[in-house]
Formats: C-alpha cells, sequence, structure tokens
C-alpha cells in the first residue's frame, strides 16, 4: 500500500480508488480517491472507520498486516457514510468480541444499514466529551452533527495530539495523486460540506480548544505541517468569505455567441485589472464551476435565453449554488436572445432566493450576437462589477 505511516503506533490502513467513476454518483475524480482508515495500537487496538465497499480487499489485507495476529478491541464510527462505514458489518462478523465505538445517531444508521443485531454489551455509546483509554492513548470524541450528516463525530487522540477530523479537512484525490491540496480539497468541501458552515464553524471552535499536530481526515493526505493554512482555508470557506478577489465569468451558450461575448467580457475585465476564471458551463462539470464560485468574490453569469426560460445548464448551475447556499458575493449579469430575451429575468429570481447577492443595477442584453455597439454597456457593467 502506498500508505504513510501517521505515527509508529497510529498507522494508515485505508486505500485508494482509482476506478471510481464518479464519487456519491455525482462528482468526476479524475485523480480517484481514498477511503481512510486508521488503527491506532496500544493495550487496547481501536480501528478507526472502515472504508468503501469497493476498497474491502485491500483494506483487509491493510488490517490483516496491521494486526499482526492481534484482535482489534474497538471500531470506532465517524461517519455512518457507506464510502466510511461499509464494512462495519464485516468488521463485527469477523470479529465477535469487538465493540463499536459511535454516539446514540450511530447506532440508529447502524440499524438502518445494516442486518446487524449488536448486543449493548458490544456498543460504547459516546458524547460529547467522553474519553475512552486504550493505554497509552486516550481517545476524546466530539460531536460535529451536520459536518456533512448528523451522526458526525471526531475524535482527537490525546497522547499523540491527533485529531481524526471525519469528513472534515478530506479532499478528492489518491493518496499518490502529486497535485496541490486546496484546489480538490476546495472542491470537495463547497460540494459536500459547503451547505454547512455553521456547523463547520462549531466544529473549529471545539477544535481551537485542543492543541492538534496532526489532521487525520477520511479522505486525502493525513495533514501534519502547517495546519494553521488548512483550517485558516476552513475557516473562510465555512464563513462564506471568498478566499481571492477575481471574477468567475461562467457562460452558457447554445450555438457560440454568448459564450463569444464571454470571452469579451474576459478581456474587458482582464484590461481593467481583474483576475478572471471563464468556465463553459456546457463543457465543465458543475462542481468545478461551483468551486470557483465560492473561491472568487465575484461572479458574471452570461446566458441564452431558451424556450422563453434559461438555457439549462445555467439553471442547472444556480440551483447547485442555492442548494450550497451561495452568499456574499458580488454579480453581474449578460443575456443573450433573439426575439424574446428571457435569461436575465430567470437569473434574477433564482439569485433573488440567495443571500446577500449584491446584484449589478445594470445588465447587458444582447441580441443574437454582439456587436460594436454592445461593446459600452459591456464596459459600463465591468466597471459596475469591478466597483463592488
Ligand atoms: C431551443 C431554443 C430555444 C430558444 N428560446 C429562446 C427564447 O425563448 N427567447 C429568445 O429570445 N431566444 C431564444 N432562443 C435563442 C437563443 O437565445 C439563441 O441561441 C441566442 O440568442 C444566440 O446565442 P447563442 O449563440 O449563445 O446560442 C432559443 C434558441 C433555441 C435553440
Amino acid at each position: 500500500m502506498s500508505a504513510p505511516t501517521v505515527t509508529s503506533t497510529i498507522r494508515y490502513i485505508g486505500v485508494d480508488d482509482k476506478t471510481i467513476d464518479l464519487f456519491e454518483s455525482q462528482y468526476p475524480v479524475p485523480n480517484g480517491v481514498s477511503y481512510n482508515s486508521y488503527a491506532i495500537l496500544d493495550q487496547k487496538l481501536a480501528i478507526l472507520d472502515t472504508v468503501d465497499p469497493r476498497g474491502t480487499e485491500q483494506w483487509l489485507k491493510n488490517l490483516e498486516q496491521t494486526l499482526a495476529g492481534r484482535q482489534p478491541d474497538y471500531l470506532v464510527v465517524s461517519h455512518m457514510e457507506p464510502d466510511h462505514a461499509g464494512n462495519i458489518q464485516r468488521l463485527c462478523e469477523m470479529y465477535p468480541n469487538l465493540q463499536v465505538v459511535g454516539n446514540a445517531k450511530t447506532f440508529t444508521m447502524i440499524g438502518q444499514f445494516f442486518t446487524l443485531d449488536l448486543p449493548d454489551s458490544r456498543k460504547v455509546l459516546v458524547g460529547e466529551g467522553d474519553t475512552l483509554s486504550l493505554g497509552a492513548h486516550t481517545l476524546q470524541f466530539f460531536m460535529a452533527p451536520m459536518v456533512h450528516w448528523p451522526e458526525v463525530m471526531v475524535t482527537y487522540e490525546q497522547s499523540e495530539k491527533v485529531l481524526f477530523s471525519a469528513d472534515g479537512f478530506g479532499k478528492f484525490g489518491t493518496l499518490d495523486t502529486q497535485e496541490d491540496w486546496a484546489c480538490e480539497a476546495r472542491r470537495y468541501y463547497f460540494n459536500i460540506v459547503g451547505k454547512y458552515g455553521g456547523p463547520v464553524q462549531q466544529l473549529l471552535k471545539k477544535a481551537a480548544a485542543l492543541d492538534i499536530e496532526i489532521i487525520c481526515p477520511l479522505h486525502g493526505p493525513v495533514l501534519r505541517e502547517n495546519l494553521g493554512y488548512y483550517i485558516g482555508l476552513y475557516d473562510t470557506w465555512s464563513r462564506y468569505q471568498p478566499e481571492d478577489e477575481g471574477v468567475l465569468l461562467a457562460h452558457a451558450s447554445i450555438h457560440g455567441h454568448t459564450a463569444k461575448a464571454a470571452e469579451k467580457m474576459a478581456e474587458i475585465l482582464r484590461q481593467k485589472g481583474a483576475e478572471v476564471v471563464l468556465c463553459d458551463l456546457n463543457r465543465t462539470d458543475v462542481s468545478e464551476a461551483v468551486e470557483d464560485a465560492f473561491r472568487y468574490s465575484k461572479m458574471l453569469l452570461a446566458a441564452a435565453s431558451y424556450d422563453a426560460g434559461l438555457f439549462p445548464s445555467m439553471e442547472a448551475f444556480l440551483h447547485h449554488l442555492k442548494a450550497k447556499t451561495y452568499q456574499n458575493r458580488a454579480v453581474a449579469l449578460m443575456e443573450n436572445g433573439s426575439w424574446a430575451p428571457s435569461a436575465g429575468k430567470c437569473m434574477k429570481a433564482l439569485l433573488g432566493e440567495m443571500k446577500n447577492i449584491d446584484l449589478c443595477e445594470q445588465m447587458v442584453s444582447i441580441r443574437s450576437a454582439m456587436k460594436e455597439t454592445d461593446l459600452p454597456a459591456m464596459e459600463a457593467l465591468a466597471d459596475e462589477l469591478l466597483q463592488k
């Protein structure tokens, strides 16, 4: 396995999945994903989370190698989503003396997902701040409801100062992927956890009271250096504040004219000194567009009218943004229509359902193809957006 050793007594036993096409059946993961699972070797041996059923075979091999003939005493369940909980039943059946550590909601979900009749003697029910000694290691549990799902909890190991952060600080990409952390962690965060900024803030407050040297998430690399950087990004993201000054210019064109106008608009904005990311919503996965919408301080949307409404890729994008509680951004609109433009009105209505959107008063309305005569209005819209 391409596994990191977390510490000499805390072992990584997770697996890389390079063959999955869509994570959670909707997110493309060109570099795959890792399902992280850990083992703490002490007088008592604890396993922290299992893996997706797609990784069972490799995980069992990693587990066997790490156990080296020992029996695990505890399975700590941070999160019941099947990419982590998929092997709970299997593990409990393999080790009849294994005790499962979870909160009340964990055990309800175990009953829902599995046909596993765990007697009370095999359940260790924990609540906020409870501890469990393994010998030299002490686990402390903190509830993190809605840092993705309601039963989520994180575990802090006191002696080695390790935070097992559940889906928090997760990232797409297998562990052997060489890439910048922030890009795929940001796409993961906003698309998967993004709706739950408030609960993430609550968790960050709890984490601030702990002395953390290592963060072990359930996806992506173990973080052990410069932790302030990662925690700072999570703080910015979960407060819905922009990470960078700049404009996401997202366009939805049918025959290319709206796209051409968007490209011209990008040129105008750049000439005025703005950082611009251009996104063709028809040809870019919406999770990438959602990521950039949250990353930047401003957004300009350019869309074709369609059947007295809005071209579907733009409509879908705005629905995704609303679902992830997009807010606190300045937005400008460009529409295109050949007989009765309707895109602008539709975009305004969808943006009107979001919180704290500072919409430009001006809107550029193009008839079929952008002309020289459209340029003054485009310049003026760019100025208005950049002044916000
Ligand atoms: C199926 C279809 C429906 C359309 N519906 C409208 C409409 O309701 N109102 C309108 O003004 N233009 C409508 N249009 C025209 C588009 O908005 C047109 O493609 C656009 O003006 C040119 O920009 P584009 O090259 O980016 O597609 C429609 C086009 C298509 C193909």
